[in-house]
């Protein structure tokens, strides 16, 4: 299903999304700041300022199911609409987990038109935060792998909490998957190709320390402070000339960004046609059942 068939399913009667409304905040923020709430995305712009913080909330592990690509991207596109906002921050609402990355359940046990709209809404909401023209800064207030690591990584700058459990990276080897093209050129144009080669193979998941120290995230700070940090760095970035930035940020994205333009159909296919494979439904299945079996 395209973005807006997906739209229009999440707006049909009973969908907690309708309705969701732009108005002034009941508290918090600056003066004039504007809250706005959607089933599993909350918005709080500052329109002095020009920056919004986009708060992820999809309990319990705020995983990218379809429904929170879905609403994610048009939280998205509905801030590149608003000329008041010139900076996001993503963050979540609550600290502990960033996001647990894509949902697995998404990727197992379903058909192959079921994988093909999943990996078509993963590819664009990839698309719509790298080639943002606004300034983007990932404000990460948890844990932190996969595709959570992915999203951090198309944003212009990282701000991690220091905190020895959260730990970040691209650990799809350890799961018995492996990181799509776009995703390890996403992390290659961050920390460079030997850095990435040895992170990928081995499915490394960073602690604080280390993401610093290997160029992952910009700053470590502590934890009560991600998010002012990142706003007070959104503030630089923000008083360069937005078209000087913007130039300068598509110059140095738009090689990565046109490979998956090109090849967008034959990844989609690649993906349902791994990602079907018996072998591969096993592995993650074990790897789901374990998780579960944690709780139970
Ligand atoms: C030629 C081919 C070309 C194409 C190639 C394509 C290759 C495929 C690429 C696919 C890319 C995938 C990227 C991904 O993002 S995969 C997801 C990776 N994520 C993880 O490994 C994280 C897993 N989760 C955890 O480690 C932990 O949950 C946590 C985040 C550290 C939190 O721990 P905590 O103890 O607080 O919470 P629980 O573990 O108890 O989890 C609570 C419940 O949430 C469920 N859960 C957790 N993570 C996920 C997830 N990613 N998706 C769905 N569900 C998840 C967990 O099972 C618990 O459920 P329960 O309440 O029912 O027990």
């Amino acid at each position: 299903m395209a973005l807006v068939a997906r739209v229009r399913a999440l707006l049909l009667p009973g969908s907690r999304l309708r309705g969701a409304t732009l108005g002034r905040a009941a508290n918090g923020g600056g003066a004039g700041a504007r809250r706005a709430l959607s089933h599993r995305v909350l918005v709080e712009a500052d329109p002095a300022a020009g920056v919004a913080v986009v708060k992820f909330r999809n309990p319990p592990v705020n995983s990218l199911s379809l429904e929170m690509l879905t609403e994610l991207g048009i939280c998205l596109e509905k801030l590149e609409n608003d000329k008041t906002v010139r900076g996001i921050v993503l963050t979540a609402d609550r600290p502990g987990i960033f996001s647990a990355g894509l949902d697995l359940t998404e990727m197992c046990g379903r058909n192959p038109a079921h994988y093909a709209e999943f990996w078509k809404a993963v590819q664009e909401l990839w698309l719509r935060l790298y080639q943002s023209n606004m300034a983007l800064g990932a404000a990460i207030n948890g844990t932190c792998p996969a595709g959570g690591c992915l999203l951090s990584l198309t944003c212009d700058y990282r701000i991690l909490a220091d905190n020895p459990k959260y730990t970040i990276g691209l650990n799809e080897t350890q799961l018995g998957i492996f990181a799509p093209f776009w995703f390890k050129d996403t992390m290659v144009n961050t920390i460079g190709h030997r850095a990435t080669e040895r992170a990928l193979q081995l499915g490394l998941l960073f602690t604080p320390a280390e993401a610093l120290q290997v160029g992952l995230v910009d700053q470590v700070v502590p934890e009560d402070q991600v998010q002012s940090t990142a706003l007070s760095v959104m503030s630089q970035w923000l008083a360069i000339p937005d078209h000087a930035r913007q130039l300068t940020k598509t110059m140095m994205r738009k090689a990565t960004v046109d490979q998956l333009l090109k090849h967008r159909e034959a990844d989609i296919q690649n993906f349902v046609s791994f990602i079907s494979r018996d072998s591969i439904q096993k592995v993650l299945q074990v790897y789901l059942q374990k998780l579960r079996k944690k709780n139970h």
